[in-house]
C-alpha cells in the first residue's frame, strides 16, 4: 500500500486525477467506479476536463436494491448528476435496482466484470470499514452478492434520504474478491470519521471484521488522505 496524505479532499481528489490520467495514458480502458461524497471532487475534475473517456468502460461497485435509475437516490442517478451527465463513456455498468430476479442479476453482473478485467478501481471507505457494500463479515472471497446493510451504513448514508427509514435495507454489491482482481486500486478518505476505518484497513490485522483489510494484500493499492482520515496512523 502506498500512503499519500495531503492536506484536504480538493488536493487528494487532484492527486487521484493525475493518478488516472496516467493509467489512461498505459492504455487502461476499464474503471471500476464508486459513489458517496469521497470521489464527488475527483468526478468534478473529470467532467470538466478535456479527457476523452469515449472509449473506456466503467463498472459500478454497488446499487441499492428496489431504487431505480431514476429515483435520485439511486447510484444511477448519483453518477449521471456528477460525471455520465458531462462525459460519454463507451459502456455504464451498475447493478441493477430493480432486477426481477436478484440471482440472474448476481451471475450477469459477474460477467461484466469477467469480460472487462478493472484496471484503475476507485474506492471510498465507510466508517465501519466497508468497501462497496461489503459489510464487515463480508468475505474475501465473495463476487457480487445482495447486502444487508448495517445500521451504521443506513446510518451514514441516511443524509441522502429524507429520513433514515427511507434508506433501502439492501444493496447489490461488488463482492471483495473481484475488488482485489482489479489492477490498480485508489482508495480515497476524508476526515475524521474516517480515521478509526482508515486505522484498520493499514495497521490493523487482514480480517473479514474490516473488509478494507484486505487491500494490505492487493499489489498495487494507493490510499489517499487528508490529514483528519490519517489522524490515527502511527
Ligand atoms: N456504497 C458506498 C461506498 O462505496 C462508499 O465508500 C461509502 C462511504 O461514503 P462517503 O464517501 O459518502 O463517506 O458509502 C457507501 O456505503
Amino acid at each position: 500500500m502506498k500512503i499519500i496524505i495531503v492536506e484536504n479532499a480538493a488536493v487528494g481528489s487532484h492527486k487521484a486525477y493525475n493518478l488516472l490520467v496516467q493509467g489512461l495514458q498505459t492504455q487502461a480502458r476499464v474503471l471500476g467506479l464508486a459513489t458517496g461524497s469521497t470521489p464527488i471532487l475527483l468526478y468534478q475534475e473529470m467532467a470538466q476536463s478535456k479527457l476523452d473517456f469515449s472509449h473506456i468502460t466503467t463498472i459500478n461497485l454497488d446499487e441499492y436494491l428496489g431504487l431505480g435509475p431514476n429515483n435520485p437516490q439511486s447510484y444511477h442517478y448519483f453518477m449521471k448528476q456528477h460525471l455520465f451527465q458531462f462525459k460519454s463513456f463507451s459502456k455504464n455498468y451498475l447493478p441493477n435496482g430493480l432486477a426481477p430476479d436478484i440471482n440472474q442479476e448476481l451471475q450477469r453482473y459477474d460477467q461484466v466484470i469477467a469480460d472487462h478485467p478493472i484496471a484503475i478501481q476507485i474506492l471510498g471507505i465507510g466508517q465501519n470499514g466497508h468497501i462497496g457494500f461489503n459489510e464487515p463479515g463480508t468475505s474475501f472471497h465473495s463476487q457480487t452478492h445482495c447486502v444487508t446493510l448495517s445500521s451504521s451504513t443506513r446510518d451514514a448514508n441516511a443524509r441522502f434520504f429524507p429520513n433514515k427509514q427511507a434508506v433501502p435495507q439492501k444493496a447489490i454489491s461488488m463482492g471483495l474478491f473481484s475488488i482485489m482482481q482489479s489492477q490498480r486500486i485508489i482508495l480515497m478518505a476524508w476526515g475524521k470519521d474516517k480515521a478509526e476505518a482508515v486505522s484498520q484497513m493499514i495497521n490493523g490485522p487482514v480480517t473479514e471484521k474490516c473488509p478494507a483489510s484486505i487491500l494490505q494484500k492487493h499489489p498495487h493499492t494507493t490510499v489517499i488522505l487528508d490529514s483528519a482520515a490519517a489522524a490515527k496512523l502511527n
